[in-house]
């Protein structure tokens, strides 16, 4: 077995549906990996608890942070700083428990070139009139936003080779099933099952 956990990043363009896919995972109690709560200096939105969606920093608190190192990675999104507690991520891996992460595309990219061993996962709109349609009806961002977004995102989109995986949201549910389905064979793949078998022949 592997003693460490696996880092799991799922990330892709604004609106396919991160937030989402991620809230369906862990509604699913059969979900075993713990998610990593970010920081943000974004204020809360209604309803949201900080250290249950985020914790909420000042940008002078989140500077500090940045200046002990204590974020895995970080990245400037929409005026505000988003990222990732390096202890948190460690220590669960530390314990031999999958953590999984839910960012934007600059961070992954931070994260794949500092911690390579992780699994990366791009979620990916079924095309871009769609990932339009969602972001309308989000209704967060005004029509000037949401044209920048779509520019923005197909430019990210070229960024999904980088990826292990490129799972396609078309449904919610179904994307999720992908990811499950991938986390379970990473790990098998990881856990050399082979050199299992191959101690227990020259044993027997
Ligand atoms: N790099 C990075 N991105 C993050 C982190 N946490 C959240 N994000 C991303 O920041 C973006 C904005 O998140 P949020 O303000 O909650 O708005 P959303 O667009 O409704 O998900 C989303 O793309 C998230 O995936 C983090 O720790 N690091
Ligand atoms: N598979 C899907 N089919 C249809 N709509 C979706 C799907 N996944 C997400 N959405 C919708 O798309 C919008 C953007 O999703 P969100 O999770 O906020 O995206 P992100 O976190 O990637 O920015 C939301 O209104 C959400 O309800």
């Amino acid at each position: 077995m592997n003693e460490k956990g696996l880092l799991i990043v799922l990330s892709g363009p604004s609106g396919v549906g991160k937030g989402t896919v991620r809230k369906e995972l862990f509604s699913n109690p059969k979900t075993t990996y713990e998610y990593s709560i970010s920081m943000t200096t974004r204020l809360p939105r209604e309803g949201e608890v900080n250290g249950t969606d985020y914790f909420f920093k000042t940008r002078n608190e989140f500077e500090a942070l940045i200046a002990q190192d204590k974020l895995l990675e970080y990245a400037e999104y929409v005026g505000n700083y988003y990222g990732t507690p390096v202890d948190y991520v460690k220590e669960t891996l530390n314990k031999g428990r999958d953590v999984f992460l839910e960012i934007e595309v600059q961070g992954a990219r931070q994260i794949r070139e500092k911690f390579p061993e992780g699994l990366f996962i791009f979620l990916a709109p079924p095309s871009l009139s769609e990932l339009q349609n969602r972001l309308v009806h989000r209704g967060t961002e005004s029509s000037d936003i949401i044209a920048s977004r779509v520019e923005k995102a197909r430019k990210e989109l070229e960024m999904m080779n980088l990826y292990d995986y490129v799972v396609e949201n078309d449904h919610v549910e179904l994307a999720c099933e992908r990811i499950h389905a991938i986390v379970l064979a990473e790990h098998l793949r990881r856990d050399r099952v082979e050199a299992r078998y191959k101690k227990m022949l020259e044993v027997e």
